[in-house]
């Protein structure tokens, strides 16, 4: 009898790899949690599991920043978020969950009213954290603030949140993965739109999607490699299996390898393009920094050779974030300082996304088309550096020969041509790193931290080490794709997340 290979996959047991694995609880004392019992429901999907529900402490903190303004949010998870509601809030009135109410904030012991705000009660599962959720909307005040805190402080089972632990329960309940973990923290972080755009896309579940559909195709392979050796060919199994197995992991090699081929742009779009600022002493350099910045961030004189050590600023140029760098001129010399400075720019350039040669135009040599750089910088020029031709109120040619793709002319001194530049600019960026419209939005890289790739790659070792394996030893190839989809994995958090999570959460600030 003929079995096909999708029943026979189905049998396969046990699971790869176990979808759920448990993590360690927050490190805490338990011996005032209330022994109460309470019901934890599972958030579906949930890649982990951490419940010992009623040991587990209900954790409050202040979830806005602190300080007057008209309101303040007082966030409160866990088992016992019930329990508070009931004993903070007055009227007494079982909430009505996810329904913003108007309450007064009572001391739970004197009684003595707090405050005199809005409460609502998110019920477990549908909360952030996947737990009972009490959020307190109060005057946002210190004293009023500190009252409240104080008063969550008295009930036996609550205790002040760490940094990030809101997240962290969102994660462990399986609301969150780690990418959206990331994300969250991208978003709260980002200060241009582009990083925004990507931040939000890691957090709304596209980034997880990806790869959690990497994952389950390289499942796939590995279930009709299982089959075979469960089975073998020609018996149970259809025809070709091996081929099929083979041909499908090579398509995946491909997509992880122009996941992997971005130019960096996820990890750019996130810590900033490095674009260094090169050229001969003198040509305006530090100018078009304090140009780009809108002040005097550098020191500009007429002497050649201000500048010696390298100066960076973090600016946002078209929406994407960009760490500019002034270097000091390229030139022979004699001075030691200078010499390091013209050293410390040579390491600049070669460590830039963007390398921005700035030239004045009297340094320039050759009669009209035929125009000649400076010696000094032209064996840096490749095909990928910008140039921009300052002092073009000193030169007398058509200035038209000078610009092109990747090419500007400006006088920083009279303002002459900057707009142009400055649009062209961050058109080129935008470009570059593809992100300047929704189009360019669908292909926002996948990878936007350093650990996505270091999985993706070790993936992609596997499935060559599974696709250098022959139909001899299909145990041994069956072992790689296990391998590979258990890097792809670990992006996710779906194992192995302990070294990860302290890392990852110690970066939150307290309330989130
Ligand atoms: N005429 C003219 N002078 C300019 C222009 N841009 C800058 N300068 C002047 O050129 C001189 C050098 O400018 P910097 O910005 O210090 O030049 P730099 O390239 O940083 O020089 P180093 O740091 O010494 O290598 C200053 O006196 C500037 O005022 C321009 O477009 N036209
Ligand atoms: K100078
Ligand atoms: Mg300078």
């Amino acid at each position: 009898m003929q079995r096909t290979v999708a029943s026979a996959a189905r049998r396969i047991r046990p699971p790869f790899f176990p979808s759920r694995i448990s993590l360690p609880l927050a490190r805490h004392d338990h011996k005032h949690c209330l022994a109460t019992p309470v019901r934890f429901a599972q958030a579906p999907n949930s890649p982990c599991v951490v419940r010992s529900d009623a040991q587990r402490p209900t954790i409050y903190a202040l979830s806005t920043p602190p300080g007057k303004a008209g309101v303040a949010v007082v966030r409160v998870s866990g088992p016992g978020a019930l329990d508070a509601w009931t004993h903070l809030l007055k009227p007494v009135r079982a909430p009505v969950p996810w329904k913003l109410q108007r309450c007064r904030i009572v001391h739970p012991e004197s009684g003595d009213q707090l405050d005199d705000g809005l409460a609502v009660f998110f019920k477990g599962p549908k909360s952030f954290t996947t737990e009972d959720v009490l959020e307190l909307h109060i005057h946002s005040g210190r004293a009023i603030i500190a009252s409240v805190l104080g008063a969550l402080a008295r009930l036996p089972y609550c205790r002040p949140a760490e940094p990030g632990e809101f997240t962290r329960r969102a994660f462990e309940g399986g609301r969150l993965d780690l990418t959206q973990v990331e994300g969250l923290k991208d978003l709260v972080d980002a200060e241009t739109e582009g990083q925004r755009r990507m931040a939000l896309r890691a957090a709304g579940g596209s980034t997880r999607a990806q790869f959690e559909q990497l994952r389950t195709e390289i499942i796939g392979c590995l279930a009709k490699i299982e089959a075979l050796i469960d089975f073998g060919e020609g018996e149970d199994i259809e025809d070709g299996v091996y081929e099929d197995a083979r041909e499908r992991a090579k398509n995946l090699r491909g997509i992880i390898q122009s996941y992997l081929q971005d130019n960096r742009r996820g990890e750019i779009m996130r810590t900033g393009v490095r674009l260094t600022i090169f050229g001969p002493p003198n040509a305006g350099k530090s100018s078009l920094l304090n140009f780009l910045a809108q002040r005097e961030a550098a020191i500009v004189t007429s002497v050649p050779g201000t500048t010696r050590d390298i100066l960076e600023l973090s600016l946002d140029i078209g929406g994407i974030p960009v760490v500019v760098s002034d270097t000091a001129g390229l030139r022979r010399t004699e001075d030691p300082v200078e010499l390091i400075g013209v050293e410390r720019a040579r390491n600049a350039i070669d460590a830039a996304d963007v390398a921005l040669c700035v030239v004045s135009c009297a340094d320039l040599g050759g009669r009209d088309s035929a125009m000649e750089l400076p010696t000094s910088v032209k064996a840096l020029i490749t095909d990928d550096t910008f140039i921009l031709f300052n002092k073009i109120d000193l030169d007398a040619g058509d200035a038209t020969r000078l610009r092109g793709p990747h090419r500007w002319t400006t006088s920083l001194k009279t303002g002459h041509g900057t707009g142009e530049f400055l649009d062209g600019l961050a058109k080129a960026l935008q470009t570059k790193y593809a992100l300047n419209d929704d189009s360019a939005f669908m292909h926002t890289p996948l990878i936007t931290h350093a650990r996505h790739r270091v999985h993706l790659e070790s993936a992609a070792q596997f499935i060559d080490a599974f696709l250098a394996t022959s139909a001899d030893d299909i145990v041994i190839g069956a072992e790689e794709l296990r391998y590979a989809a258990k890097a792809v994995g670990k992006v996710s958090g779906l194992i192995d997340v302990e070294d990860v999570l302290d890392a990852l959460f110690k970066d939150f600030c307290i309330g989130k």
